[in-house]
Protein backbone atom coordinates (compact mmCIF):
# COMPACT_ATOMS: atom_id res chain seq x y z
CA UNK A 1 0.00 0.00 0.00
CA UNK A 2 1.05 3.11 -0.70
CA UNK A 3 1.36 5.72 1.79
CA UNK A 4 1.06 9.52 0.97
CA UNK A 5 3.38 11.69 2.54
CA UNK A 6 1.29 14.47 3.68
CA UNK A 7 2.15 17.99 5.62
CA UNK A 8 1.42 17.66 9.90
CA UNK A 9 1.52 20.75 12.21
CA UNK A 10 5.28 18.69 14.25
CA UNK A 11 6.50 17.46 11.49
CA UNK A 12 6.83 18.84 7.49
CA UNK A 13 6.24 14.90 6.39
CA UNK A 14 3.81 12.23 7.73
CA UNK A 15 2.05 9.26 6.65
CA UNK A 16 -1.88 8.81 7.15
CA UNK A 17 -2.52 5.52 8.52
CA UNK A 18 -6.15 4.39 9.42
CA UNK A 19 -6.91 4.82 12.85
CA UNK A 20 -7.38 0.79 13.49
CA UNK A 21 -5.44 -0.97 16.31
CA UNK A 22 -4.50 1.85 18.01
CA UNK A 23 -5.14 0.62 21.69
CA UNK A 24 -2.37 -2.12 21.13
CA UNK A 25 0.38 0.64 20.49
CA UNK A 26 -1.42 3.52 23.32
CA UNK A 27 1.09 1.70 25.83
CA UNK A 28 3.72 3.85 24.22
CA UNK A 29 2.01 7.05 24.43
CA UNK A 30 1.60 7.65 28.25
CA UNK A 31 3.19 11.19 28.05
CA UNK A 32 0.14 12.08 25.54
CA UNK A 33 -3.44 13.35 25.95
CA UNK A 34 -5.64 10.80 24.47
CA UNK A 35 -7.09 12.92 21.83
CA UNK A 36 -3.27 13.20 20.17
CA UNK A 37 -3.19 9.32 20.40
CA UNK A 38 -4.26 8.54 16.70
CA UNK A 39 -1.78 11.08 14.97
CA UNK A 40 0.79 10.26 17.52
CA UNK A 41 0.31 6.37 16.57
CA UNK A 42 0.70 7.61 12.97
CA UNK A 43 3.97 9.31 13.63
CA UNK A 44 5.48 6.06 15.40
CA UNK A 45 3.98 3.78 12.39
CA UNK A 46 6.19 6.41 9.97
CA UNK A 47 9.59 5.21 11.59
CA UNK A 48 9.10 1.83 10.00
CA UNK A 49 9.03 2.82 7.15
CA UNK A 50 12.57 2.85 5.78
CA UNK A 51 12.72 3.41 1.74
CA UNK A 52 11.21 5.55 -1.45
CA UNK A 53 9.60 2.53 -2.62
CA UNK A 54 5.69 1.43 -2.39
CA UNK A 55 5.10 -0.15 1.11
CA UNK A 56 3.53 -2.92 2.54
CA UNK A 57 1.64 -3.24 5.99
CA UNK A 58 1.54 -6.10 7.86
CA UNK A 59 -0.59 -7.04 10.69
CA UNK A 60 1.51 -8.59 13.73
CA UNK A 61 0.21 -10.30 16.78
CA UNK A 62 1.93 -8.51 18.66
CA UNK A 63 2.29 -5.18 20.74
CA UNK A 64 2.84 -3.32 17.72
CA UNK A 65 -0.22 -4.42 16.29
CA UNK A 66 0.90 -3.97 12.55
CA UNK A 67 4.35 -2.85 11.04
CA UNK A 68 5.07 -1.05 8.00
CA UNK A 69 8.06 -2.67 5.73
CA UNK A 70 9.56 -1.36 2.52
CA UNK A 71 9.09 -3.46 -0.76
CA UNK A 72 12.43 -5.06 -1.72
CA UNK A 73 14.42 -2.53 1.16
CA UNK A 74 17.88 -2.54 0.24
CA UNK A 75 19.86 -4.84 2.92
CA UNK A 76 19.67 -2.81 6.58
CA UNK A 77 22.77 -3.17 8.24
CA UNK A 78 21.83 -4.65 11.95
CA UNK A 79 23.17 -4.32 14.92
CA UNK A 80 24.45 -7.88 16.06
CA UNK A 81 22.49 -7.93 19.06
CA UNK A 82 22.49 -11.74 18.91
CA UNK A 83 26.38 -11.15 19.47
CA UNK A 84 25.82 -8.52 21.93
CA UNK A 85 23.39 -10.23 24.49
CA UNK A 86 25.23 -13.53 23.78
CA UNK A 87 26.68 -14.86 27.21
CA UNK A 88 26.20 -13.99 31.38
CA UNK A 89 29.72 -12.98 31.65
CA UNK A 90 29.49 -9.01 32.57
CA UNK A 91 30.15 -6.37 29.67
CA UNK A 92 30.30 -2.78 29.35
CA UNK A 93 28.72 -0.52 26.57
CA UNK A 94 30.05 3.37 26.66
CA UNK A 95 28.17 4.68 23.91
CA UNK A 96 29.41 8.29 23.20
CA UNK A 97 29.14 10.95 20.54
CA UNK A 98 28.38 14.73 19.52
CA UNK A 99 26.64 16.79 22.08
CA UNK A 100 22.86 15.91 21.08
CA UNK A 101 22.76 12.96 18.80
CA UNK A 102 21.23 11.08 20.75
CA UNK A 103 23.41 8.94 23.22
CA UNK A 104 20.74 8.65 25.94
CA UNK A 105 18.06 7.38 24.36
CA UNK A 106 20.48 4.95 22.34
CA UNK A 107 21.66 3.56 25.22
CA UNK A 108 18.61 3.68 27.72
CA UNK A 109 17.20 1.81 24.79
CA UNK A 110 19.83 -0.70 25.12
CA UNK A 111 19.61 -0.95 28.34
CA UNK A 112 15.64 -1.94 27.83
CA UNK A 113 16.50 -4.60 25.45
CA UNK A 114 19.28 -6.04 27.29
CA UNK A 115 16.81 -6.13 30.55
CA UNK A 116 13.98 -7.72 28.42
CA UNK A 117 16.48 -10.27 27.14
CA UNK A 118 17.26 -11.20 30.75
CA UNK A 119 20.06 -9.67 31.97
CA UNK A 120 20.11 -7.44 35.12
CA UNK A 121 21.58 -4.37 33.86
CA UNK A 122 22.83 -1.16 34.88
CA UNK A 123 22.70 2.25 33.24
CA UNK A 124 24.98 4.81 34.19
CA UNK A 125 25.08 8.63 33.10
CA UNK A 126 28.80 10.16 33.64
CA UNK A 127 27.41 12.95 31.61
CA UNK A 128 27.30 16.14 33.85
CA UNK A 129 24.05 17.10 31.88
CA UNK A 130 22.48 14.61 32.69
CA UNK A 131 19.31 13.42 31.00
CA UNK A 132 18.47 9.75 31.41
CA UNK A 133 15.78 10.92 34.36
CA UNK A 134 14.23 12.54 31.15
CA UNK A 135 14.42 9.95 28.94
CA UNK A 136 12.94 6.96 31.51
CA UNK A 137 10.60 9.74 32.51
CA UNK A 138 11.71 8.77 36.21
CA UNK A 139 13.69 10.88 38.82
CA UNK A 140 16.91 9.09 38.82
CA UNK A 141 18.81 12.06 40.63
CA UNK A 142 20.39 11.66 43.84
CA UNK A 143 23.39 9.22 43.14
CA UNK A 144 22.12 6.00 44.25
CA UNK A 145 20.75 3.33 42.00
CA UNK A 146 17.02 3.47 40.92
CA UNK A 147 14.93 0.57 40.03
CA UNK A 148 13.06 0.96 36.56
CA UNK A 149 9.76 0.01 36.52
CA UNK A 150 7.84 -2.46 34.09
CA UNK A 151 10.78 -4.54 32.90
CA UNK A 152 11.24 -8.55 32.57
CA UNK A 153 14.34 -8.37 34.28
CA UNK A 154 16.03 -5.77 36.95
CA UNK A 155 17.29 -2.84 35.11
CA UNK A 156 18.64 -0.29 37.10
CA UNK A 157 19.73 3.58 36.60
CA UNK A 158 22.08 5.71 38.61
CA UNK A 159 23.00 9.65 36.92
CA UNK A 160 26.07 10.26 38.97
CA UNK A 161 26.19 13.98 40.32
CA UNK A 162 30.03 14.80 38.87
CA UNK A 163 29.75 18.17 41.45
CA UNK A 164 29.71 15.71 44.58
CA UNK A 165 32.37 13.44 43.00
CA UNK A 166 34.49 16.68 42.24
CA UNK A 167 34.19 17.68 45.36
CA UNK A 168 35.55 14.37 47.00
CA UNK A 169 38.67 14.30 44.59
CA UNK A 170 39.12 18.33 45.87
CA UNK A 171 39.04 17.20 49.44
CA UNK A 172 41.83 14.15 48.87
CA UNK A 173 43.52 16.15 47.10
CA UNK A 174 43.44 18.98 49.38
CA UNK A 175 44.38 17.13 52.13
CA UNK A 176 47.84 16.09 50.41
CA UNK A 177 48.88 19.37 48.69
CA UNK A 178 48.58 22.28 46.31
CA UNK A 179 49.08 25.26 45.70
CA UNK A 180 49.82 26.37 49.25
CA UNK A 181 51.94 23.40 49.89
CA UNK A 182 53.98 24.56 47.01
CA UNK A 183 54.64 27.96 48.32
CA UNK A 184 55.54 27.25 51.67
CA UNK A 185 58.00 24.82 49.97
CA UNK A 186 59.57 27.02 47.82
CA UNK A 187 59.55 28.90 51.08
CA UNK A 188 61.96 26.33 52.47
CA UNK A 189 63.88 26.00 50.24
CA UNK A 190 62.53 22.39 49.00
CA UNK A 191 64.01 23.18 45.38
CA UNK A 192 63.64 19.96 44.07
CA UNK A 193 60.44 18.85 45.82
CA UNK A 194 58.81 22.19 44.26
CA UNK A 195 59.98 20.79 40.85
CA UNK A 196 58.30 18.14 41.44
CA UNK A 197 54.98 19.79 42.46
CA UNK A 198 54.92 21.90 39.42
CA UNK A 199 55.18 19.12 37.54
CA UNK A 200 51.76 17.90 38.70
CA UNK A 201 50.00 20.65 38.27
CA UNK A 202 48.47 19.94 41.53
CA UNK A 203 46.77 23.77 41.83
CA UNK A 204 45.34 23.86 38.07
CA UNK A 205 44.13 20.40 39.07
CA UNK A 206 42.12 21.69 42.37
CA UNK A 207 41.09 25.09 40.50
CA UNK A 208 40.55 24.07 37.20
CA UNK A 209 39.83 20.35 37.15
CA UNK A 210 40.39 19.78 33.08
CA UNK A 211 37.41 18.18 31.73
CA UNK A 212 37.01 14.89 31.94
CA UNK A 213 38.23 14.63 35.41
CA UNK A 214 34.72 14.38 36.49
CA UNK A 215 34.08 11.39 34.62
CA UNK A 216 36.90 9.63 35.10
CA UNK A 217 35.93 9.97 38.81
CA UNK A 218 32.41 8.88 37.95
CA UNK A 219 33.37 5.78 36.23
CA UNK A 220 35.75 5.28 39.06
CA UNK A 221 32.82 5.26 41.49
CA UNK A 222 30.58 2.55 39.25
CA UNK A 223 34.11 0.32 39.33
CA UNK A 224 33.72 0.86 43.10
CA UNK A 225 29.90 0.41 43.61
CA UNK A 226 30.64 -2.97 41.10
CA UNK A 227 33.25 -4.29 43.25
CA UNK A 228 31.07 -4.54 46.22
CA UNK A 229 29.12 -8.61 45.84
CA UNK A 230 25.42 -7.12 45.97
CA UNK A 231 25.90 -5.23 42.78
CA UNK A 232 27.76 -8.94 41.72
CA UNK A 233 24.20 -9.42 39.67
CA UNK A 234 24.69 -6.87 36.98
CA UNK A 235 25.55 -8.69 33.97
CA UNK A 236 25.26 -5.42 31.28
CA UNK A 237 26.60 -2.29 32.30
CA UNK A 238 25.99 0.82 30.05
CA UNK A 239 27.34 4.38 30.29
CA UNK A 240 25.94 6.96 28.74
CA UNK A 241 29.33 9.51 28.74
CA UNK A 242 29.69 13.02 27.95
CA UNK A 243 30.00 14.72 24.72
CA UNK A 244 32.66 14.08 22.58
CA UNK A 245 35.48 16.42 23.70
CA UNK A 246 35.06 15.23 27.41
CA UNK A 247 35.82 11.16 26.25
CA UNK A 248 38.57 12.17 24.80
CA UNK A 249 39.92 14.12 27.55
CA UNK A 250 38.95 11.19 29.66
CA UNK A 251 40.74 8.63 27.57
CA UNK A 252 44.23 10.07 28.64
CA UNK A 253 43.34 11.25 32.31
CA UNK A 254 43.59 7.97 33.71
CA UNK A 255 46.96 8.01 32.97
CA UNK A 256 47.76 11.64 33.61
CA UNK A 257 45.91 10.96 37.58
CA UNK A 258 48.04 7.66 37.53
CA UNK A 259 50.86 9.60 37.28
CA UNK A 260 50.30 12.39 39.35
CA UNK A 261 49.05 10.60 42.15
CA UNK A 262 51.94 8.06 42.06
CA UNK A 263 53.91 10.85 42.34
CA UNK A 264 52.34 12.75 45.19
CA UNK A 265 52.35 9.34 47.55
CA UNK A 266 55.97 9.40 46.48
CA UNK A 267 56.32 12.81 47.88
CA UNK A 268 54.82 11.99 50.82
CA UNK A 269 57.08 9.06 51.90
CA UNK A 270 60.18 11.66 51.10
CA UNK A 271 58.38 14.68 53.40
CA UNK A 272 56.95 11.98 55.91
CA UNK A 273 60.75 12.58 57.88
CA UNK A 274 60.51 16.41 56.76
CA UNK A 275 60.02 19.06 59.59
CA UNK A 276 57.30 19.57 61.79
CA UNK A 277 56.18 22.61 59.75
CA UNK A 278 55.75 20.65 56.74
CA UNK A 279 53.62 17.70 58.85
CA UNK A 280 51.38 20.58 60.03
CA UNK A 281 50.04 21.23 56.78
CA UNK A 282 49.89 17.58 55.81
CA UNK A 283 48.51 16.95 59.12
CA UNK A 284 49.59 14.72 61.85
CA UNK A 285 49.82 10.41 61.48
CA UNK A 286 46.42 9.17 61.42
CA UNK A 287 45.10 11.72 58.95
CA UNK A 288 48.37 11.51 56.59
CA UNK A 289 47.58 7.93 56.29
CA UNK A 290 43.73 8.13 56.09
CA UNK A 291 44.32 10.87 53.10
CA UNK A 292 47.16 8.73 51.56
CA UNK A 293 45.14 5.87 51.47
CA UNK A 294 42.15 7.24 49.93
CA UNK A 295 44.95 7.90 47.08
CA UNK A 296 45.95 4.87 46.80
CA UNK A 297 42.42 3.99 46.26
CA UNK A 298 41.93 6.75 43.59
CA UNK A 299 44.82 5.90 41.46
CA UNK A 300 44.09 2.08 42.04
CA UNK A 301 40.87 2.34 40.58
CA UNK A 302 42.00 4.82 37.63
CA UNK A 303 44.21 2.18 36.56
CA UNK A 304 41.07 -0.08 36.47
CA UNK A 305 39.08 2.12 34.46
CA UNK A 306 42.42 2.64 32.08
CA UNK A 307 42.17 -0.86 31.67
CA UNK A 308 38.31 -1.15 31.23
CA UNK A 309 38.25 0.90 28.48
CA UNK A 310 40.72 -0.96 26.89
CA UNK A 311 39.96 -4.80 27.54
CA UNK A 312 38.25 -5.74 23.98
CA UNK A 313 36.51 -9.33 25.58
CA UNK A 314 34.48 -7.41 28.08
CA UNK A 315 34.14 -3.93 26.40
CA UNK A 316 33.01 -1.93 23.57
CA UNK A 317 32.37 1.85 22.97
CA UNK A 318 29.52 2.09 20.49
CA UNK A 319 29.64 5.55 18.60
CA UNK A 320 26.60 7.57 18.00
CA UNK A 321 26.03 10.28 15.39
CA UNK A 322 23.51 11.03 13.17
CA UNK A 323 23.42 12.14 9.43
CA UNK A 324 25.27 15.22 8.78
CA UNK A 325 28.46 16.08 7.76
CA UNK A 326 29.91 17.81 10.55
CA UNK A 327 28.41 15.02 13.23
CA UNK A 328 30.21 12.50 10.53
CA UNK A 329 33.68 14.56 11.09
CA UNK A 330 33.24 14.73 14.55
CA UNK A 331 32.57 10.95 14.66
CA UNK A 332 35.39 10.03 12.87
CA UNK A 333 37.69 11.96 14.53
CA UNK A 334 36.80 9.97 17.40
CA UNK A 335 36.98 6.61 16.30
CA UNK A 336 40.66 7.54 15.30
CA UNK A 337 41.31 8.85 18.83
CA UNK A 338 39.94 5.53 20.76
CA UNK A 339 41.77 3.39 17.91
CA UNK A 340 45.19 5.69 18.97
CA UNK A 341 44.04 4.78 22.85
CA UNK A 342 43.36 1.12 21.97
CA UNK A 343 39.64 1.36 22.77
CA UNK A 344 37.59 -1.14 21.12
CA UNK A 345 34.84 0.35 18.43
CA UNK A 346 32.95 -2.06 16.60
CA UNK A 347 29.65 -0.07 15.67
CA UNK A 348 28.23 3.25 14.68
CA UNK A 349 24.21 4.00 15.53
CA UNK A 350 23.56 6.95 12.67
CA UNK A 351 20.46 7.96 14.67
CA UNK A 352 17.69 10.57 13.47
CA UNK A 353 17.63 9.11 9.44
CA UNK A 354 14.71 10.73 7.76
CA UNK A 355 12.00 7.85 7.06
CA UNK A 356 11.11 8.38 3.47
CA UNK A 357 8.04 8.29 2.03
CA UNK A 358 6.35 8.05 -1.43
CA UNK A 359 5.92 11.64 -1.89
CA UNK A 360 8.65 14.13 -0.08
CA UNK A 361 7.91 17.89 0.45
CA UNK A 362 11.05 20.09 -0.50
CA UNK A 363 12.18 20.24 2.59
CA UNK A 364 12.02 16.76 3.45
CA UNK A 365 13.39 16.00 0.11
CA UNK A 366 16.35 18.42 0.65
CA UNK A 367 17.45 17.22 3.93
CA UNK A 368 17.28 13.60 2.75
CA UNK A 369 19.63 14.79 0.55
CA UNK A 370 21.86 16.12 2.68
CA UNK A 371 21.63 12.83 5.20
CA UNK A 372 22.73 10.84 2.13
CA UNK A 373 25.84 12.85 1.26
CA UNK A 374 26.57 12.32 5.11
CA UNK A 375 25.89 8.82 4.72
CA UNK A 376 28.24 8.19 1.69
CA UNK A 377 31.29 10.24 3.46
CA UNK A 378 30.41 7.54 6.33
CA UNK A 379 30.98 4.62 3.68
CA UNK A 380 33.95 6.38 2.13
CA UNK A 381 35.58 7.01 5.82
CA UNK A 382 38.71 5.27 6.62
CA UNK A 383 37.82 5.75 9.78
CA UNK A 384 33.93 4.49 10.21
CA UNK A 385 33.71 2.54 6.96
CA UNK A 386 35.03 -0.78 8.56
CA UNK A 387 32.38 -0.33 11.44
CA UNK A 388 28.64 -2.19 11.75
CA UNK A 389 26.14 0.65 10.65
CA UNK A 390 23.34 1.25 12.56
CA UNK A 391 20.63 2.97 11.07
CA UNK A 392 17.88 4.71 13.38
CA UNK A 393 15.00 6.82 11.98
CA UNK A 394 14.09 9.89 13.20
CA UNK A 395 10.43 10.14 15.07
CA UNK A 396 8.87 12.78 15.11
CA UNK A 397 7.62 12.42 18.51
CA UNK A 398 9.88 12.83 21.85
CA UNK A 399 11.32 9.04 23.30
CA UNK A 400 10.30 9.34 26.34
CA UNK A 401 9.85 5.86 29.46
CA UNK A 402 10.06 2.09 29.24
CA UNK A 403 7.29 1.65 26.37
CA UNK A 404 8.99 4.29 24.11
CA UNK A 405 12.71 3.15 24.82
CA UNK A 406 11.47 -0.47 24.35
CA UNK A 407 10.08 0.56 20.95
CA UNK A 408 13.50 2.55 19.69
CA UNK A 409 15.11 -0.37 21.06
CA UNK A 410 13.27 -2.97 19.04
CA UNK A 411 14.36 -0.77 16.01
CA UNK A 412 17.74 -0.02 16.54
CA UNK A 413 18.95 -3.26 18.37
CA UNK A 414 18.49 -6.03 16.16
N1 LIG B 1 15.63 8.79 16.62
C1 LIG B 1 15.11 9.88 17.17
N2 LIG B 1 13.98 10.42 16.68
C2 LIG B 1 13.47 11.53 17.24
N3 LIG B 1 13.99 12.15 18.29
C3 LIG B 1 15.11 11.65 18.84
C4 LIG B 1 15.73 10.50 18.31
N4 LIG B 1 16.84 10.24 19.06
C5 LIG B 1 16.90 11.21 19.99
N5 LIG B 1 15.87 12.05 19.86
C6 LIG B 1 15.58 13.24 20.67
O1 LIG B 1 16.69 14.12 20.57
C7 LIG B 1 16.91 14.78 21.82
C8 LIG B 1 18.33 14.53 22.27
O2 LIG B 1 18.45 13.14 22.51
P1 LIG B 1 19.39 12.57 23.65
O3 LIG B 1 19.16 13.27 24.94
O4 LIG B 1 19.24 11.08 23.62
O5 LIG B 1 20.78 13.02 23.03
P2 LIG B 1 22.22 13.07 23.74
O6 LIG B 1 23.22 12.83 22.67
O7 LIG B 1 22.25 12.15 24.91
O8 LIG B 1 22.25 14.57 24.21
P3 LIG B 1 23.35 15.27 25.20
O9 LIG B 1 24.63 15.33 24.45
O10 LIG B 1 22.75 16.60 25.44
O11 LIG B 1 23.42 14.40 26.42
C9 LIG B 1 15.86 14.23 22.78
O12 LIG B 1 14.78 15.10 22.81
C10 LIG B 1 15.45 12.91 22.15
O13 LIG B 1 14.13 12.54 22.48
Amino acid sequence: MAIPCVPSISSPCAAKFPATNSMAVVGLLPHLPKTHIPTALCKFNLAFSFSCRPLTITRKPLRNSFQVRSVAAPAEAVAGFDDMVSGVQRKYYMLGGKGGVGKTSCAASLAVKFANNGHPTLVVSTDPAHSLSDSFAQDLTGGTLVPVEGLDSPLFALELNPEKAREEFRNVSQTNGGAGVKDLMDGMGLGMLVEQLGELKLGELLDTPPPGLDEAIAISKVMQFLESPEYSMFTRIIFDTAPTGHTLRLLSLPDFLDASIGKILKLKQKLASATSAIKSVFGQGETRQDAADKLERLRERMVKVRELFRDTDSTEFVIVTIPTVMAVSESSRLRASLKKENVPVKRLVVNQVLPPSASDCKFCAMKRKDQMRALDMIQNDAELSNLTLIQAPLVDVEIRGVPALKFLGDIVWK
